[in-house]
């Protein structure tokens, strides 16, 4: 089947009909009409289009080594830098169309999904059945073009033990039995970003499972559809609140939903198993297959046009109410191109120095991707302090769409007005602002980069240990003993 186009996407979605709860009630309609998905929904259906759009297509898919159709990119094992500057190149399109505010645009998953395919013999350990179901799984999500959610976190209950040793040991999503259908699993998972208005959930292991009792119950991995008998996605308080593009334009088009997924008993086939009850292969998972890396590499690209789109929106209010000559702001915005710069870089250098991994992919340099991955977290909240210094009071003084459709216009007109521009642009500019830095929306957006790829101090700790330092201690101590031969001289 050829890559989906954006109405394929939401009567699939429509059609499964998952069991989304929101406000205390279960979604029951086309999930694409409900006021909290419709606007999100739309946006990605866009994001699916542009796959048909003649001058993009190109770009956008490729031809199928299977099916001979033309597939979304975010599929395509990259065997040359071309095809890694191909794959970029899409990502940062699809970010490009949303700021780079969807972080979950079916693009990152995807990533992963292609590493997983081509590395499908690293799950082949206890039983080659299990790499036949990756690789299987992979072709499937390409030839179906999947939008997939995931889920590796455990409750946050106590973060001090491990699953087993929580008050009930179901907390924690596990196996619960195998049968001849499949593996049961009990328990729940986080956080499942888009877990509504997905095609699919891709349940694998957080980083690091720290128990190795040899039958792990928490160590699994699968995928199933959203609609699978007794699989609950339970949403947060939608940010979109039915509001215009004006009054927020990012909650309206952007607001991509957080889920708790609860599995009641669900039963997972066996050839949608990957993993089961194998701390070792769950624990190499993400970085063995290389994962880890295609995912970084989707979301430096992605995080370049959400840097881009971010400073953009800063130097259009830095000229709407002319402070561009003041030192300090000038200095806030070469913070931001300084930081946009750095991140073009790491891809520049991971792309330069890519290689063919053990599986035969093309595969970035993993230092400066996770370099920018262990940045960004740091970086992307001080946008938002730097959008609040230039913002001032313009982020307050926002009257919406209403506003300006009553006696007030008069008013708004003649004080609300700019030095460049009038008091509607005006207006619109800095509510576009306040959804990126004041909104309950734009809030997400700091907590999502501050965490989405895992806790930033464990992350910090991974790359401070995986790290070669020896050679600078070395050097350092051969400087040291030099000093040593210069005291004995004197
Ligand atoms: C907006 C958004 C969206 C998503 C997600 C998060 C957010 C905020 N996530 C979840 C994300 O993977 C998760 O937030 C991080 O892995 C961190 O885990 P916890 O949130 O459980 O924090 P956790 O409970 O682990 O940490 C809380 C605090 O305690 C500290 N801490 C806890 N244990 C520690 C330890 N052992 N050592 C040192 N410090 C420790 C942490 O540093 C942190 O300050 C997610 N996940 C997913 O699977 N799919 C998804 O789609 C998403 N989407
Ligand atoms: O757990 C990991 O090591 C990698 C990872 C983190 C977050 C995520 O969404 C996917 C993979």
């Amino acid at each position: 089947m050829p890559a989906k186009t954006g109405q394929e996407y939401i009567n699939r979605v429509n059609e499964a009909k998952a069991n989304v709860w929101i406000n205390g009630e279960a979604v029951t309609g086309n999930i694409s009409e409900h006021p909290a998905f419709s606007g999100v929904m739309k946006t990605q259906g866009e994001l699916y289009d542009m796959q048909h759009d003649p001058k993009k297509r190109d770009l956008m898919t490729y031809v199928s080594p299977t099916s001979g159709d033309r597939v979304g990119t975010s599929f395509l094992q990259p065997r040359s830098r071309e095809d890694l500057e191909k794959r970029r190149l899409m990502m940062y399109e699809w970010a490009k169309h949303n700021g780079g505010m969807m972080g979950r645009s079916p693009d990152y998953i995807n990533s992963g999904m292609m590493a997983y395919g081509a590395a499908s013999n690293m799950f082949a350990t206890q039983d080659p059945f299990y790499g036949k179901n990756m690789e299987a799984y992979y072709a499937y999500c390409r030839e179906n073009d999947l939008s997939l959610t995931h889920t590796l976190i455990q409750p946050q209950v106590n973060r001090g033990v491990n699953a087993a040793q929580l008050p009930d040991p179901y907390i924690a999503a596990r196996i619960v039995e195998k049968t001849s259908e499949g593996v049961v699993i009990r328990g729940a998972r986080l956080l499942a970003t888009q877990g509504g208005i997905t095609d699919e959930i891709m349940v694998f292991p957080s980083t690091l499972l720290k128990q190795s009792d040899e039958e792990n119950p928490y160590a699994y991995a699968f995928s199933i559809p959203n609609n699978t008998k007794g699989l609950k996605f339970i949403c947060r308080e939608s940010f979109d609140y039915g509001k215009s593009a004006f009054d927020h334009p990012l909650g309206s088009r952007f607001e991509e939903m957080d889920t708790i997924v609860v599995f009641d008993d669900v039963v997972v086939p066996w050839d949608r198993v990957f993993a089961l009850a194998d701390v070792e292969v769950c624990n190499r998972a993400y970085n063995e297959s290389n994962a880890v890396v295609h995912m970084t590499h989707q979301v430096v690209s992605k995080n370049i046009a959400k840097t881009e789109f971010i400073l953009g929106i800063l130097q259009l209010m830095v000229e709407t109410i002319n402070i561009g000559q003041f030192q300090h702001v000038q200095e806030k915005m070469s913070e931001v191109i300084v930081a946009l710069e750095t991140v073009k870089s790491f891809v520049t250098a991971a792309e330069a120095n890519a290689k063919l991994d053990q599986w035969g992919i093309m595969t970035p340099d993993f230092t400066p991707l996770n370099i920018a991955r262990n940045y960004y977290p740091k970086i992307y909240p001080r946008f938002s302090e730097i959008m609040q210094q230039l913002g001032a009071s313009g982020l307050m003084a926002i009257p919406n769409e209403a506003d300006f459709h009553s006696a007030l216009r008069p008013d708004l007109d003649k004080y609300l007005q700019a030095a460049n521009g009038d008091a509607y642009n005006r207006v619109k500019l800095y509510r576009l602002a306040w959804d990126v830095c004041m909104s309950a929306f734009g809030s997400r957006q700091t907590l999502y980069e501050r965490f989405f790829f895992g806790d930033p101090v464990r992350m910090a700790g991974a790359l401070y240990n995986g790290y070669d330092k020896q050679v600078y201690v070395d050097r350092v101590k051969e400087f040291l003993d030099r000093s040593e031969e210069l005291a004995k001289n004197v």
